[in-house]
């Protein structure tokens, strides 16, 4: 079976320094990889290139291609038809990217308007639905509010349900539950677990959380210094971690630092 995402020697270079340095991996639908590694290891460069959003200057070498396509020499242009529709995305801060001066249902029918030929009232059902889906309704959060009236869990939903309109491939998801409560966070790893059995999405997750990795992720990878030092399937991985550098971070974890951001580790690694 051919993967959904293969990336193979991806490296990134920002205009002063080299950020990721050869970086494979595979990513089959259904299923959800957990990138994972100390703050500055380049998981948030790397999603970034996934999106075709590196910032100005970034150069990136290597291939990423989803399904038949090859991401890493599209137009800005093939971009605007893969994003939002193929890929989905959900960052940690949703005030910065929802418009604070529209309507949230508004903004969810955007990514309708945008990739589909639905038309207003059907867009109207499908919005309604998608609220539903990530707990909006539930809430008593009407379509018709506006982003600062919502707490930020229930933004961070609002971005969750706008990256699942058009039943994408892959989400893509940076840090999205960091700033929740346990519960809500549980709560939107189940919509999202439920989608990759459902309907085949797949999901790469960045965070720093191991036990939420633990949890949900079906795959994990280890980044330390834009390296992947470690992958493989997250029982594996964290039964018998094999790289000093994971072996440090999860006895870390078990110290109860799981939830903060990772900072630089020392390992002490013999020389080969
Ligand atoms: N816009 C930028 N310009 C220059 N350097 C950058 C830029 N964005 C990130 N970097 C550098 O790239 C490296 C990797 O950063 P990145 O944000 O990918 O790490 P991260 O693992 O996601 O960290 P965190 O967990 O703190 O979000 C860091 O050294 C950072 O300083």
């Amino acid at each position: 079976m051919s993967s959904l995402l293969h990336v193979r020697n991806l490296s990134v270079q920002s205009p002063e320094r080299p950020i990721l340095h050869d970086v494979s991996f595979t990513l089959e639908a259904g299923q959800i990889l957990a990138v994972t590694g100390e703050s500055g290891s380049g998981k948030s460069t790397l999603a970034l290139s996934l999106m075709g959003l590196l910032p100005p200057g970034f150069q990136a070498h290597g291939s990423i291609r989803l399904e038949e396509t090859e991401l890493s020499t599209l137009s800005e242009q093939d971009w605007c038809q893969i994003r939002g529709k193929r890929l989905g995305m959900v960052f940690q801060e949703p005030m910065t990217a929802l418009n604070p001066t529209r309507r949230i249902g508004t903004q969810i029918g955007d990514t309708f308007r945008l990739h589909t030929t639905l038309s207003r009232r059907e867009i109207g059902t499908e919005t309604r639905t998608l609220m539903e889906q990530v707990g909006l309704s539930e809430a008593g959060v009407s379509e018709r509010a506006y982003p600062h009236q919502l707490s930020g869990g229930q933004r961070q939903r609002v971005l969750l349900a706008m990256a699942l309109a058009c039943q994408p491939e892959l989400l893509i998801a940076d840090e999205f539950t960091t700033a929740l409560d346990a519960r809500t966070q549980a709560a939107m790893m189940a919509l999202v677990s439920r989608r990759c059995e459902t309907q085949g999405m797949a999901v790469l997750i960045i965070s720093h959380d191991l036990g939420l990795v633990r949890r949900y992720a079906d795959h994990v990878l280890v980044m330390k210094d834009g390296t992947c030092v470690e992958q493989g399937a997250t029982t594996s991985v964290f039964d018998a971690p094999r790289h000093p550098y994971t072996q440090a971070l999860l006895a870390m974890s078990l110290h109860g630092a799981a939830r903060t951001p990772l900072t630089p580790l020392t390992v002490f690694t013999a020389p080969s």
